[in-house]
């Protein structure tokens, strides 16, 4: 997968080159390229906002500047690429989101700043037949998109084969069963007099996997019930009965 970045701060994308993603481009699993949104200015300012029509707080990031950073980093008509925008204003990034971009061979992110991007660069990307997916990390403002890139490509890039050391890491994911994932443990079988569960010390590993189930099942309906409401019935049941 190649992924490119257009940004005001390329060096806030730095975290991509390090520990897994680092490894993971080393060993040509991933391409990253951060592309710096001033390159595209003309002017002494190098000016990559200005002020909003209709007035209001903040700026607005200028289209003629974006529109030929974009020209040059879509032109690749031989890997098709998806534009993503990340924004407040966008549907939410999901694990399924993650999986789905997953398969994708370019994932082009277009980092605004300030109140965001003129809404003509996503207009005239469209209507050049570009994928735009507009998307948000969460119910929060970010004061701009980068951090939610890392987030994103965090989570897209572990899923490519091959990146994570264990594949069953990621099949075992939060969210992959629809559940939170439970409590996990390692040595010391006793650690400030608080003892590991007996029936993961017992080598069943159907019990183990029993409790594993009823495990995230109650943690699910205790943290996030809306991810149970969209199992289904059942799934509420079978959390009762684990807890
Ligand atoms: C101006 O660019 C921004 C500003 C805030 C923001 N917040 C996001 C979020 O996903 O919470 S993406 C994003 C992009």
């Amino acid at each position: 997968m190649r992924i490119d970045v257009v940004t005001i701060f390329p060096s806030y994308l730095q975290p991509l080159r390090e520990a897994l993603l680092g490894r993971a481009i080393d060993r040509g699993l991933l391409e990253v390229a951060v592309h710096d949104l001033r390159d595209w200015t003309h002017d002494v300012h190098q000016a990559v906002d200005d002020s909003p029509y209709g007035g209001g707080p903040g700026m607005v990031m200028r289209p003629q500047v974006w529109g030929e950073a974009l020209d040059d980093v879509l032109a690749t008509p031989d890997l098709p690429a998806r534009l993503v925008v990340p924004t407040p204003a966008g549907r939410p990034f999901t694990q399924a989101t993650a999986h789905a971009w997953a398969a994708e061979e370019r994932l082009v992110f277009a980092c605004g700043r300030y109140e965001g991007i003129d809404e003509r660069v996503l207009l005239d990307a469209r209507a050049r037949g570009i994928t735009v997916d507009e998307v948000s990390i969460g119910d929060y403002v970010l004061v701009g998109g980068e951090v939610a890139v890392l987030v994103m490509v965090e989570a897209v890039a572990r899923l490519l084969p091959g990146v994570l050391g264990n594949p069953r890491s990621a099949a075992e994911d939060s969210f992959s069963d629809g559940l939170l994932e439970g409590p996990s443990y390692t040595r010391p079988e006793v650690w400030r007099e608080l003892a590991v569960p007996d029936v993961l010390r017992g080598g069943n590993h159907a019990a183990i996997a029993r409790w594993r189930r009823d495990r995230a099942l109650e943690r699910t309906r205790d943290r996030r019930p809306d991810l149970l409401d969209a199992l289904g019935p059942d799934a509420l049941d079978a959390a009762d009965r684990a807890a």
